[in-house]
């Protein structure tokens, strides 16, 4: 790797450190009214922060940022101003309550959203009026505790300023000590988000936006990590909530108002949404330009320049400062996808494939059979599942064939959990999973691959697997290894740093495959696996799912005849939602039963 390839990768860290750095030491020669000025953008950068990794990265627009931010910065007050008169120290006790209240409220917010598996529009909406509902209810909230006292309209004020020292008599800080103390502790908040997010559980956001069907599939609870990663936003938020109330030294209900509430994304798109640092940046040019402008940070001219800002960037910088920088960066730097054109066509290495499954099976067990019994699905007056019993073993292939619309993928769906039935059941193994959400079936050992490629566009071939497997072993090391192997198997040792969306159709089909794999499941259901490959990948396919099913109960849902001919398997017919017939391909395909469905014949059906 190059210098420019090696600081590229690591500009998210490199930049920060450097800026912070360079801010510290500024902030004891600027002028003190400047350095009080400048401190209220860190904290909007912190609060900006706060809102891009729910939205950038967790694809989420969340209108409630300045909701937690106000509460944060009210609670924290209120425990600050009763401790901090006793013991000094207020920062003490307002920053951890102010972030911890934060947190907990956001995780209640997200519970009802993700779990009420909300619409994005819906969720915007939802922390919008949440957020309006406090603007309005703390107009008229008053409540005196101790000696805090929060006053409705009037708000609450007298709220200490950043006191670093114990005792009674303890000073808050000046201008530009307390300047320099808000940069480290967002520098703080910045460096262990961004450890946060460019771990495991950050490619699992990542996954979560990309293609949330499929994260949920690889076995992860994906709402439980939408609630976590809104709970930590809370915290972000709740945080810079409790340095704004030091800074002020006043706290009013307008924190909550719709103009605060739209300020913040307007920081995040101007710095660049889902880069971290970005939001830093887009509060710094906002309030700096209107700073300059002679209007101060909350001027006159704010509204105005605003709004000129975010046309110019609208039209001329969609992704932002730090994201045109990145793109503009990364197009002088060699192609990383470039192995992609010189890829030749997947070839399975059986050897490899025996013996992930092998280690798969010491791992996770002998393979289950799946069972379905009166199996009914209805939508409307459609029925696509009408009480279908059937039994898959391991040993050989299943197949699923009929005409279109028989409800071969409906009753896949079902059996996944796409669909939940109205009536029968799914049972792995001895696990009757009926109700189960999609991630406890991945891991009763059901593995799925749907029709269309599902594999995360933005990660490479590589992280993809590693994600995939990640969520089995739970160790980063193990992971890895287990998508090192899962590459030599497919053959894609060259392509393994290039992006998936880059990958040609029928590799993509291939990686999907291959996360599916790194589950090491014990059932496999695959939606027509062969759509779009080409007759010599179609023959590899077969292999693989001939090899698969002498370790795992395998089901394939499939339209090609003559590859379900080669998998030499066993053939299930299905027709208006009903089980039809059953038997090997070749007495299938002799059967005029068989044939009058497939022909649109009457008269044997
Ligand atoms: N989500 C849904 N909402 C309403 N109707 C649906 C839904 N999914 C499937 N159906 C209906 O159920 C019937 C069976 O569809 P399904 O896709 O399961 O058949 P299929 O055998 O897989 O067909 P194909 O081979 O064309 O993919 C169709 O009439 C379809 O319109």
């Amino acid at each position: 790797m190059s210098f420019s390839q090696t600081l590229y990768a690591r500009a998210g860290t490199v930049f920060p450190l450097v800026a912070t750095a360079l801010t510290l030491a500024a902030g004891s020669i600027i002028d003190p009214y400047l350095a009080y000025v400048a401190t209220s953008w860190v904290i909007f950068g912190l609060l900006s922060l706060s809102l891009d990794i729910v939205w950038g990265r967790g694809g989420f627009l969340s209108l409630a940022q300045t909701a937690f931010y106000g509460l944060g910065g009210y609670f924290g007050s209120l425990v600050a101003v009763n401790l901090a008169d006793m013991t000094g120290h207020s920062i003490l006790w307002s920053l951890p309550a102010g972030a911890l209240f934060g947190a907990l409220v956001a995780a209640a917010l997200g519970w009802i959203i993700f779990y009420a598996r909300m619409g994005p529009l819906q969720a915007t909406i939802l922390s919008y009026t949440f957020t309006l509902l406090l603007w309005s209810v703390s107009q008229s909230f008053k409540l005196t505790i101790g000696s805090a006292v929060i006053g409705g309209d009037n708000g609450m004020s007298n709220i200490p300023g950043f006191v670093p020292g114990f005792g009674k008599g303890a000073e808050a800080l000046g201008p530009q000590a307390g300047f320099m103390f808000v940069v480290v502790v967002s520098a703080l908040a910045y460096f262990a988000t961004r450890k946060l997010m460019t771990g495991t559980f950050g490619k699992v956001i990542d996954g979560i936006r990309l293609d949330i069907q499929k994260t949920e599939l690889l076995g992860y609870d994906v709402r439980r990590y939408q609630v976590l990663n809104f709970a930590w936003s809370g915290g972000l938020a709740g945080l810079a909530g409790a340095l704004f109330a030091g800074w002020a030294n006043y706290l009013n209900p307008s924190i909550f108002s719709v103009q605060e509430a739209l300020l913040v994304p307007i920081y995040v798109l101007v710095g660049g949404l889902g880069t971290l640092a970005g939001p830093f940046v887009g509060a710094f040019l906002i309030g700096g330009l209107s700073f300059w402008l002679g209007g101060g940070a909350v001027g006159g001219q704010t509204t105005l320049i605003l709004g000129i800002v975010l046309i110019l960037l609208v039209l001329f910088l969609k992704n932002g400062v730090l994201g045109a920088i990145g793109q503009l960066w990364a197009s002088r730097l060699p192609d990383p996808n470039e192995a992609v054109r010189n890829a030749g066509a997947v070839a399975i290495d059986t050897g490899e494939l025996e013996q992930i499954l092998t280690e798969a099976e010491r791992q996770a067990g002998p393979a289950k059979p799946l069972k379905t019994e009166k199996l009914f699905k209805r939508f409307g007056g459609v029925i696509p599942v009408n009480n279908v019993s059937l039994a898959f073993a391991p040993g050989q292939p299943f197949s699923l064939i009929g005409p279109n619309g028989a409800g071969k993928s409906s009753f896949l769906k079902t059996c996944v959990g796409v669909y939940a039935p109205e009536g029968g059941s799914v049972i792995i193994g001895d696990d009757d999973i009926t109700r189960a959400p999609i991630f406890r079936r991945v891991h009763a050992g059901m593995g799925v691959k749907n029709q269309k490629p599902q594999v995360f566009a933005d990660l490479s071939t590589r992280e993809n697997l590693r994600i995939a497997a990640y969520a089995r072993v739970r160790s980063r090391e193990q992971a890895s290894a287990i998508a090192a192997k899962v590459i030599a198997m497919l053959g894609l040792e060259a392509q393994s740093g290039v992006m998936a969306s880059v990958l040609s159709h029928g590799q993509q089909q291939w990686l999907d495959i291959g996360m599916v794999l790194c589950l090491a499941p014990r059932v496999v259901l695959l939606d027509e696996p062969a759509a779009g490959m080409t007759n010599e990948e179609t023959r590899e396919l077969s292999g693989l799912v001939r090899t698969l099913s002498k370790f795992t109960t395998v089901i394939v849902v499939e339209h090609d005849m003559e590859f379900v001919r080669t998998l030499e398997g066993h053939v299930t017919v299905l027709h208006q939602g009903e089980f039809f017939a059953e038997g090997d391909i070749d007495t299938l395909r002799g059967d005029d039963r068989v044939l009058d469905i497939y022909l649109g014949r009457r008269e044997h059906v």
